[in-house]
């Protein structure tokens, strides 16, 4: 597999940055877990990190939570450098690890007192909060709690803290979906207050939802960027004709629009159409509509078509499968 090229989308600064990471590189070995990466998170922005599992998710995190030393690069919070300010960035930070570990011999009301006092923003009322919203048993011991269920009481040590930036690591994982959109509330909850959020996940549905930006890591390279707003304005439209296009797009549409067409070998006499754009949708129907127009589907492009062109998985989910669910047929 040939390795990734860096994503050279030119992309706004965000007006005030309060991540910024510049040729961010982690090697082990020969072996590149994050190359050369440059990516700003504005303040007061949910920033969302996606890709797939050793993608580079986790090692950019912990290079910025100053865990990992960055083999090149360089990454600041709040203007300190990570690796040489660690203490001073850490106050800044609540930081949720992939893999949480907590004192199993605690309960879970000590656990919660036990950070409130360590962390420099620590705030046991909103700690108690939060595990109360969760229904979170606060006897219960760590050692006896369901992998969910410590799931829940990290995040309550991590969402009770009142630091200016939240890093989470998968937060939702092993949660069950009541509880993902509890967490997913508490997020927003979070940037309206002010704060900042990195956020991980492999759920695409949950990045759509909280997230204002997100990047895509491949192989440990930046793949892509997207910001949110943009993709909610574009559309994908699945069109069968009932004969091969003869007529091509109008010129005023073709900057706005991405054509790409497909003649199954079992039907020969139909074509499919594939339509990617941004701009308003009545002209590119009006003109679907002049021709020998079969079933037509419209939907808006989410990211799970970016992330399938990112990861290369078009050809794995083929877009002109006649879909059963089709939308309209006329
Ligand atoms: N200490 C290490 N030594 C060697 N390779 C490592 C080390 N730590 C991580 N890696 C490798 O770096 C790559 C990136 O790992 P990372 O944990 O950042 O991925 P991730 O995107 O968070 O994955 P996941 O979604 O599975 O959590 C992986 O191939 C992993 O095996």
């Amino acid at each position: 597999m040939t390795a990734p090229r860096p994503d050279s989308t030119a992309s706004e600064p965000p007006p005030e940055a309060l991540v910024q990471t510049e040729g961010l590189t982690k090697r082990y070995g020969d072996f590149h877990a994050l190359r050369d990466c440059s990516v700003e998170v504005a303040a007061g922005e949910v920033f969302g990190l996606l890709g797939p599992n050793g993608a580079g998710k986790t090692t950019l995190l912990r290079l910025l939570m100053g865990y990992l030393f960055p083999t090149s690069g360089r990454a600041t919070i709040g203007g300190l450098d990570v690796t040489r300010n660690s203490v001073a960035v850490r106050r800044m930070v609540s930081y949720l690890p992939g893999d949480a570990r907590l004192p199993r011999h605690m309960r879970a009301r000590s656990v919660l007192e036990f950070f409130a006092q360590m962390q420099p923003d620590g705030d046991l009322t909103r700690s108690l909060d939060v595990a109360n919203q969760l229904e979170l048993e606060l006897n219960r011991r760590v050692a006896f709690m369901s992998t969910g269920m410590r799931q829940k009481l990290a995040l309550a040590v991590v969402l009770g803290a009142r630091t200016p930036l939240l890093v989470l690591d998968e937060p939702t994982a092993n949660l069950d979906p009541t509880v993902r959109s509890s967490i997913l509330q508490m997020v927003a909850e979070a940037q309206s207050e002010g704060r900042t959020v990195i956020f991980s996940s492999h759920v695409l549905a949950e990045i759509e939802e909280v997230c204002s930006r997100v990047i895509f890591l491949r192989q440990g390279v930046l793949a892509k960027r997207q910001r949110m707003d943009e993709l909610k304005q574009r559309h994908r439209i699945v069109a069968q004709l009932d004969a091969p296009l003869t007529s091509s797009l109008p010129d005023t549409l073709r900057s706005q629009v991405e054509i790409s067409t497909f003649s199954p070998a079992a039907e020969p006499h139909t074509q499919w159409v594939r339509m990617d754009t941004a701009g308003d949708l009545a002209p590119l129907l009006g003109w679907l509509d002049s021709l020998q127009l079969k079933r037509m589907r419209v939907e808006p492009l989410g990211l799970r078509a970016i992330y399938d062109e990112v990861h290369d998985l078009e050809r794995l989910s083929n877009p002109y499968a006649p879909p059963a669910e089709i939308g309209v047929t006329v």
